[in-house]
């Protein structure tokens, strides 16, 4: 009986898609017949007796599923019927994503695992775990291989398989390629170098003379190192990966009359194919009259990434710009979103790439950018990076502009692809290096480097691919998300946010000696959009500029305040720089609860002036004699404590919160709630550039004066402890936690983990964590 492969993936930004996608096309290449499905997607998957699962899942979040494999994630561990019936006795092979630098590395992947176990799946190869830290290439590939082996053996006869990951046409001089599983190992191979050895190799490359070109707005390629010595030595490459398979047909389509400068002003909107507000109903992209303007009158519009809200900005604000970073704020105006938004949410932002990037890559691969394009495919299942570019007419300009992610290192099948349009022997053998088994820490080094699409093409100076061969390889530009900062009772009409200017210095490889940055796709955009606003604390009103930016929701938010927070919950945040985001709205939504006092359009209130009654009735039943006036002047410590631990470099140059420290230190008398309440009770602000206090969050947290009480509170069940920003930050947290639970609460290291664990799982213990 044949194999009846499904190929499930759960991604949430890009990696485990992509390692789902590549394999299904090799398959397919040779003649395998899958069917591809994000998890969620399960139930279509097919159900046949000699089926095989391939299952890659990546890890979000703090150790959460992504979103399009909640359902599936959820649904297996409440074990429900459909699911564990139709996946026991079958086979299935498990590849997990993530990074160990987290508390949960892979997570998802291992419950699974043990799940699948428990009902009866049967494991055919050894589950994998891509760690982001170490070795994510070496063990997707590793693990891809072995699949494919076992897929091979348990073809019917005469069905096999010729070779799996090599590709045995491309004998270079000089080079041969051994037999996919050839075991022919050669002295230098990968395995017996180290990643140090290599990123030393590049510092001895640079060079000294250095020049600071902070203000520089040219885009300049650098050229990339590696150690071409260690190639010149080496007669035979192990395991390069295949040469990609091509797809597209690609019409040209010169009558668009699309001008760079037309494009660049209608911005995105024009060109996603889907309904939006600036679009006709007759949703040609082709078409230049787009005169008619949707208008969004009901709620049932479904915003999303192909799909996006044209959201108009109403202002921004320079919140700091020192020798550090500068960071901005932008409210925007969503009334047709009709998003009823709560404290904490998300939206995602699509951001064009920079003309800086643009433009010089368009005239490096000699293309033309206001000539169009239109690509069309008989196999549409492989194009699953960029579907949204079949079928339709666009520009080289457009291409490049608001679809393609350029800005990225190239992927392994990239570069294979690039090697192929190379006329350089050198050239072409560095790029099959790279991927190749030995290459795999100088292609590790290479992604360090941070290099783009241009840099790579600057480098392998011979390389000429054409634009079919690049749109069949690239990825998708990717959305950016970020968290709101207002509060839906202020404005439900608006929202805000805020961000640094994401800039990130290059290794001075370019020719001219000088320091060279490049700048975050989408906070360099808004930074451009927005005429620089530079001076701290300047507002900049935008209402008559009419600039608007595409926005959509995101649908999944689970970094939000737990029911009745208000009234009964301890709630301790803690977040650095701009990890203050979500709490800026919880906060700011409780003061205004407070303030207002009689809410009563506002759904939640009621509910919640009734809880509190019942509390304070509770409260006096169990009164011991107090009179009213010190129970009710008491009741705002004993209803629920809510503290931030907040940590900025400098408190003058970056503190984010500085405009709302005595907003948040009231003390307000809420007449509904009959009593008077603290917006904070505590407000811990550390500074790690100036002053003698502790210098972080996690040093701040372990004073007497805050473990025993952060001890006490942690053990109430009433309490939600928050913590928002990068992985250094929320893995000092943890630690200081641990270290807290095993100090003032009498834990052994175990015991203090699983407390942690266990707070984590009943979604007690939220942790917002950026890669
Ligand atoms: C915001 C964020 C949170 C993450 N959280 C975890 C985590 O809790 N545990 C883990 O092992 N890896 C974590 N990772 C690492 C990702 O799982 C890893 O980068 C993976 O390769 C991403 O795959 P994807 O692009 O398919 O989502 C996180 C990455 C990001 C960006």
């Amino acid at each position: 009986m044949s194999l009846s492969i499904n190929i499930l993936y759960g991604s949430q930004n890009g990696t485990a898609r992509n390692v789902a996608e590549n394999l299904e096309k090799d398959l397919l290449n040779d003649n395998i017949p899958t069917t591809l499905l994000q998890l969620d997607d399960y139930k279509d998957a097919k159900y046949l007796d000699n089926q095989l699962n391939v299952i890659i899942i990546s890890t979000t979040g703090d150790g959460e599923s992504p979103d399009n494999a909640i359902r599936f994630y959820s649904n297996l561990l409440s074990r429900e019927d459909f699911i564990c019936n139709s996946l026991k006795n079958k086979k299935y092979a498990l590849l997990g994503l993530g990074d160990s630098y987290f508390t949960y590395f892979c997570r998802p992947a291992k419950v699974i695992d043990s799940i699948l176990q428990s009902i009866g799946s049967i494991k055919v190869i050894e589950t994998a775990f891509g760690d982001d830290a170490k070795n994510l290439d070496e063990t997707i590939e590793s693990w891809v291989k072995d699949v494919k082996l076992y897929i091979k053996k348990s073809l019917p006869l005469g069905n096999e398989v010729s070779s799996i990951s090599t590709d045995g046409d491309n004998t270079m001089e000089g080079i041969e390629f051994t037999s996919s599983d050839g075991n022919i190992t050669d002295s230098n191979d990968s395995n017996s170098e180290n990643d140090t050895q290599v990123g030393s190799i590049i510092e001895t490359e640079m060079n000294i003379d250095i020049i600071d070109d902070a203000n520089s707005l040219e885009y300049k390629p650098i050229k990339l190192s590696f150690n071409k010595e260690l190639l010149s030595h080496i007669t035979q490459l192990n395991h390069v990966i295949k040469k990609p398979i091509s797809y597209l047909s690609l019409m040209s389509a010169n009558n668009l009359y699309r001008s760079v400068n037309y494009s660049r002003t209608q911005q995105i909107f024009p060109l996603i194919p889907k309904i939006n507000p600036y679009q006709t109903s007759n949703s040609n992209s082709n078409n230049m009259n787009n005169t008619t303007i949707y208008s969004s009158s009901s709620n049932t519009i479904q915003y999303s990434e192909n799909n996006p809200f044209a959201a108009k900005i109403l202002s921004a604000n320079c919140l700091a710009n020192n020798e550090w970073k500068k960071t901005l704020q932008i409210t925007l105006d969503i009334t047709n979103l009709h998003w009823n938004y709560e404290p904490g949410y998300v939206f995602g932002i699509i951001a064009p790439n920079s003309d800086k990037l643009v433009l010089p890559l368009l005239k490096r691969l000699g293309l033309n950018p206001e000539d169009g394009f239109r690509a069309t495919t008989t196999k549409e299942n492989l194009c699953s990076g960029l579907p949204v570019m079949l079928n339709k007419c666009y520009t080289y300009y457009e291409a490049f502009k608001y679809f393609i992610n350029i800005n990225a290192c190239p992927k392994k099948s990239f570069l294979r692809m690039l090697a192929e349009y190379c006329t350089n022997k050198e050239d072409k053998k560095q790029l099959y290096f790279l991927c190749s088994s030995q290459g795999a820490p100088y292609y590790r080094h290479l992604k360090l480097q941070h290099p783009s699409l241009l840099d790579v093409l600057y480098t392998f100076t011979s390389c000429q691919p054409p634009f079919v061969a690049i749109l069949e390889n690239s990825t998708r530009l990717a959305p950016r998300y970020y968290s709101i900062t207002s509060s839906p009772l202020q404005n439900p009409t608006t929202i805000s946010f805020i961000f640094n200017v994401d800039r990130y210095k290059m290794p001075n490889t370019s020719d001219d000696n000088k320091i060279h940055y490049r700048y975050g796709i989408c906070t360099g955009w808004l930074d451009e959009l927005l005429e620089k606003p530079s001076i701290p604390d300047c507002f900049i009103n935008y209402r008559s500029k009419s600039i608007y930016i595409p926005i959509f929701p995101k649908t999944v938010n689970s970094f939000v305040l737990p029911q009745n927070a208000i009234i009964n919950k301890n709630i301790i945040m803690a977040g650095a720089g701009t990890g203050i985001a979500p709490f800026i709205s919880f906060i700011e939504y409780k003061r205004q609860l407070l303030e207002e006092g009689t809410l009563e359009d506002y759904p939640s209130f009621k509910e919640l002036t009734s809880i509190n009654q019942n509390y304070i009735n509770d409260n006096d039943n169990n009164n011991d004699g107090n009179n009213d006036d010190d129970k009710h002047n008491n009741n705002h410590s004993k209803i629920s404590s809510w503290c931030i631990f907040y940590g900025c470099r400098s408190f003058l140059k970056d503190n984010l919160i500085k405009d709302f420290n005595m907003l948040w230190k009231q003390i307000i008398e809420n007449k509904n709630l009959n009593c008077k309440k603290a917006v904070l009770d505590d407000l811990i602000i550390t500074t790690s550039r100036e002053g003698e206090g502790p210098r972080y969050i996690q040093d701040a947290m372990k004073l007497n004066e805050n473990a025993e009480k952060l001890c006490n509170l942690l053990r109430d069940k009433n309490t939600y402890f928050y913590v928002c920003g990068k992985k250094a930050l929320c893995k000092g947290i943890q630690e200081s936690l641990e270290e807290i639970l095993q100090h003032y609460g009498n834990m052994s290291p175990e015991e203090s983990k699983k407390f942690l664990d266990d707070l984590s799982n009943e979604k007690r213990y939220l942790r917002d964590i950026w890669g």
